[in-house]
């Protein structure tokens, strides 16, 4: 081995000493700051502030986003030392809304998966979790309904969004993708790599099943099988890539939405969900958008839904810029309040960071 080389081995071993010695003292700060706070130990705004502060310090070489999952595992340490959260999401395990729920909680928390969106919805209101994880909309498929319905209803409030790119991947343990016979998918993801297969796979034939996870489980049962799913299922139920990235759309995104019994301080870069009705009269959605307007507040989403009861009726959720405790945010809710015939603030949360 060169003297180069050995110095410089020597010298990462030195520093990884001093990086250890300091995240045992910043664990120990963590945890004594456990002790003080009162209330939720998890605080989503100060997460989105250290976060968006170490990327912005960031010196390089490595990439801002390199340091920012770094210290999202770091954080997620120190928090399971005041207290391990627990987060429900839209199992089985290997989901992408597995992935967006470590993407946002780190490794640390202990994940339980539920069948359904609505379990999600009562674990985290019945207080059998802490947190839940669900998906509200793709940016190819549009939104998913159920959720929107759900927050709605439920008591609930929204903490925190997880920005989630949606990679397909064709897995298999046949030896090749000429060997297979069948592709397992969830309707969704059959959908978004609509055309890869029309081009490439025009003749195998697609059995919809309840989960990218479930095709896996299949997939890996049965050799004369493929299935599309992510990286996190092929992991987990050892399969081989056979064919990356096959989506259609290479920006396709999903987001999903962090619900809790409480929504997140201020964190200085904020949005607030809300939902509101309109009477069905003339002028009544311009009424609604006005006080936004008129207080300078950017609205960066509005979703028309139908109203459960009446015929025709619509409810509109929209995603506001700012939190709700920002004065101009404040007042044009303020507003909206006396116009809307119904408004629910659905929660204010940190725009997401990663
Ligand atoms: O600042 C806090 O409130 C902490 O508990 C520390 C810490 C961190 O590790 O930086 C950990 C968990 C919280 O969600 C936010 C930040």
């Amino acid at each position: 081995m060169s003297d180069e080389l050995l110095n410089l081995r020597k010298n990462i071993d030195r520093l990884d000493e001093e990086i250890l010695v300091r995240l045992a003292e910043r664990a120990r700060n963590a945890q004594r700051v456990g002790e003080i706070k009162q209330g939720n130990v998890y605080r989503p705004e100060r997460e989105a502030q250290v976060l968006r502060r170490l990327g912005a310090a960031n010196p390089g070489p490595l990439p801002d986003l390199a340091v920012q999952r770094i210290f999202r595992e770091i954080m997620s340490a120190c928090l399971a030392l005041e207290r391990p959260l627990r987060v429900a999401y839209l199992g089985p395990a290997g989901t992408f809304s597995e992935s967006a729920s470590r993407k946002h909680f780190g490794s640390a928390p202990n994940f339980v998966p539920t069948s359904t969106i609505d379990e999600v919805f009562r674990a985290v209101e019945a207080g059998n979790v802490d947190y839940g994880v669900v998906p509200v909309e793709n940016s190819t498929e549009g939104v998913v309904g159920g959720t929107l319905d759900l927050l709605l209803e439920n008591p609930l409030q929204i903490c925190g969004e997880v920005k989630l790119r949606i990679h397909q991947h064709l897995l298999s343990k046949a030896a090749g993708i000429g060997a297979a016979k069948r592709l397992y998918s969830h309707a969704q993801s059959l959908a978004q790599c609509h055309e890869w297969l029309n081009r490439n796979l025009p003749s195998l034939s697609r059995v919809p099943v309840a989960s990218n996870a479930e095709a896996a489980r299949l997939a890996s049962e049965d050799a004369e099988s493929c299935a599309i799913a992510g990286e996190a299922a092929a992991e987990l139920y050892g399969l081989d890539v056979l064919a990356a990235n096959i989506e259609d759309d290479p920006n396709n995104t999903t987001c999903f939405l962090v619900i809790a019994h409480h929504d997140a301080d201020r964190s200085g870069q904020d949005k607030t969900s809300l939902v509101c009705s309109a009477p069905n009269r003339p002028g009544a959605m311009h009424a609604l958008l006005e006080p936004l307007a008129k207080h300078g507040v950017s609205m960066s989403k509005l979703q028309s839904r139908p109203a459960r009861g009446g015929l025709w009726e619509y409810v509109f959720y929209m995603d506001i810029e700012g939190h709700r405790e920002d004065p101009e945010v404040a007042a044009a809710l303020k507003e909206l309040n006396e116009r809307a015939g119904f408004v629910k603030v659905l929660g204010s949360y940190p725009v997401a960071v990663i």
